[in-house]
């Protein structure tokens, strides 16, 4: 399996194994031992796990590893629909699909793999989906593990009709937190945001950063290309950049919607949070022959949270 993988040491790899249910499962590693696990099932990110071998996504301890139905964590792909805005399933239908590995996916630029593990993954749509949804497309996925741990995922959306559709998108993103309650969000500040428990009432952020004291489901529109997520407990930051994806949402479903989830701990909301990079407020639209692309960038790094540190810039954000 080597020629999916970006080679630059003799450690970098990438292996394909199966999961719980015999659906192939792509696990990247690079040289310093930071992994990430793909599974075809939705092609869900469902480990990021840095060089310490922390795991940095959150997945329930009551997830159902069944298809057709994405398990509760990890990082899903949430497409052509979000939410239940729309008449398909909740999200859409591509995270409770299998998607293959794409062995011939049409270039991308060069320095988006350069040093990297990466696999692409492709979803077509099925006869059953195109009864649901009747557009032609190819949804591609590639997800990329740096030297330094950072994992960036770059999806793809081509209209292979010849009518126009849209769509809405998400990076459906769990992060593993301490204890909610010690959790920041910096980079929303002074934000328009529609709150999904308002009936996506457009409101706008008062707060000097965003902290959690009761079940929080919100989608700031037109969000900064980075927003940082400080776990203080935790002494860790997480940093999401994000291209092509104007918005950004944040879910946490706190003490009682919690217990109404099925595949969730009723206590689990402590040691979560969602922060999906989205274009959900206002559709896509792609042409004959267009092309779409979004791309999320996850670093996880030690300690207080500051630009500077982070040589934003040499990480492409
Ligand atoms: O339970 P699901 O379908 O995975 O969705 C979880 C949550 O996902 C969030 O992104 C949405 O904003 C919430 O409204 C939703 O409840």
């Amino acid at each position: 399996m080597g020629h999916y993988a970006a080679v630059w040491d003799h450690k970098a790899a990438i292996e394909i194994s199966k999961d719980w249910n015999g659906i192939d499962q792509v696990f990247l590693r690079n040289s310093r031992g930071a992994s990430a696990k793909i599974s075809l099932h939705g092609g869900q990110v469902v480990s990021w796990r840095n060089d310490q071998g922390e795991e940095l996504l959150f997945t329930s301890n009551k997830a159902i590893f069944k298809h057709p139905k994405a398990m509760r964590g990890g990082i899903q792909i949430c497409y052509p629909q979000f939410g239940d805005c729309g008449l398909l399933d909740q999200h859409g239908f591509a995270r409770n699909k299998i998607w293959v590995i794409d062995e011939n996916p049409p270039p991308l630029n060069s320095k988006e793999s350069l040093g990297k593990s990466f696999v692409d993954l492709l979803l077509k749509p099925s006869e059953e989906d195109s009864k649901q949804w009747p557009h032609s497309f190819e949804l591609r996925l590639r997800v990329s593990l740096a030297i330094d741990g950072d994992l960036t995922l770059t999806s793809r959306v081509r209209n292979i009709n010849s009518k126009p559709f849209s769509f809405l998108f998400a990076f459906h993103t769990y992060l593993s937190v301490s204890d909610i309650s010690e959790v920041r969000v910096e980079g929303l500040e002074t934000l328009d945001y529609l709150d999904n428990l308002r009936k996506r009432e457009l409101l706008t952020e008062q707060g000097d950063s965003i902290t959690f004291e009761s079940e929080m489901d919100r989608t700031y529109i037109r969000s900064p290309k980075v927003v940082a997520v400080l776990d203080h407990e935790r002494k860790r930051t997480y940093v999401i950049g994000k291209e092509g994806l104007p918005d950004t949402v944040v879910w946490n479903p706190w003490e009682k919607k919690s217990k109404t989830m099925a595949n969730f701990g009723d206590d689990e909301y402590k040691s979560m949070l969602c922060v999906d990079g989205a274009a959900v407020e206002r559709p896509i639209t792609l042409k004959p022959g267009e092309e779409w692309t979004g791309r999320l960038m996850l670093t996880a790094v030690k300690s207080s949270f500051c630009f500077d540190q982070l040589e934003l810039q040499s990480k492409g954000f």
